[in-house]
């Protein structure tokens, strides 16, 4: 698959999408529930992080009961994670930064692959391998919205997934600007609401994310 592609397929994914949920697992148990509880609030795109020890076994368990929604893995750190991310069954992968090895091996990969950027120079090297979508991180760090649109002078045909820092009072902002392409966070799954198994908060904080984003 050509990189152009893969760009056409990464636009397709985040427009349907519109918010990325970053999902941590610390608990097996909380998997299926939580991808419920956040698809019940119109979240049916995921992103799983390989932070924990269960984010491979969420993936795998979620592409085998869950098929209807789309899972991708996040914190890819390194070509051996995204060979065993491919293994798992992941449909996108994503990272919160990026490397020469990483922008190389993901380019022979089927898989679409949004790398982590966070200045001009980082969406260069990638840029010049032919990536286009870009996750921006941290993203309020970064600059946020401002800085969004400074990088839409010199980038015109690049877009990106702000990520880091985006909460409900922020991400009509981010969403309100024509470089991006969808947000990502972790702000709609409270720790309190997870930790005690709280499904109906989450489903109502998903859906309070994307009625803010209108
Ligand atoms: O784990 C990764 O691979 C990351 O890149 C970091 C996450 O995307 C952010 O931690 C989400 O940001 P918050 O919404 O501010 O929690």
């Amino acid at each position: 698959m050509t990189q152009e592609q893969k760009n056409a397929q990464l636009d397709a994914l985040c427009s349907r999408a519109r918010i990325l949920p970053v999902i941590t697992i610390t608990d097996e148990r909380h998997i299926l529930p939580l991808a419920d509880a956040l698809a019940a609030g119109g979240l049916t795109t995921l992103e799983i992080t390989l932070r924990s020890s269960h984010g491979l076994a969420a993936i795998r368990l979620l592409r085998k009961h869950r098929p209807e929604l789309c899972v991708g893995a996040g914190t890819v750190l390194d070509g051996r994670m995204l060979a065993r991310v491919e293994e798992a069954g992941a449909q996108f992968m994503v990272s919160p930064g990026s490397t020469e090895e990483l922008l190389l091996a993901a380019r022979d990969s089927v898989l679409p692959y949004l790398p982590g950027v966070s200045n001009a120079s980082d969406i260069m090297r990638a840029h010049a391998l032919g990536y286009r979508r870009f996750k921006l991180f941290p993203a309020q760090v970064c600059g946020g919205v401002v800085a969004l649109k400074a990088l839409g002078g010199p980038f015109p045909d690049v877009r990106f997934c702000p990520t880091g820092g985006v909460n409900d009072d922020n991400v009509a902002n981010y969403m309100a600007q024509p470089n991006v392409m969808c947000v990502g966070g972790s702000w709609m799954i409270e720790p309190a609401a997870l930790a005690s198994g709280d499904w109906p908060a989450i489903t109502w904080a998903a859906a309070r994310a994307l009625e803010a984003i209108g």
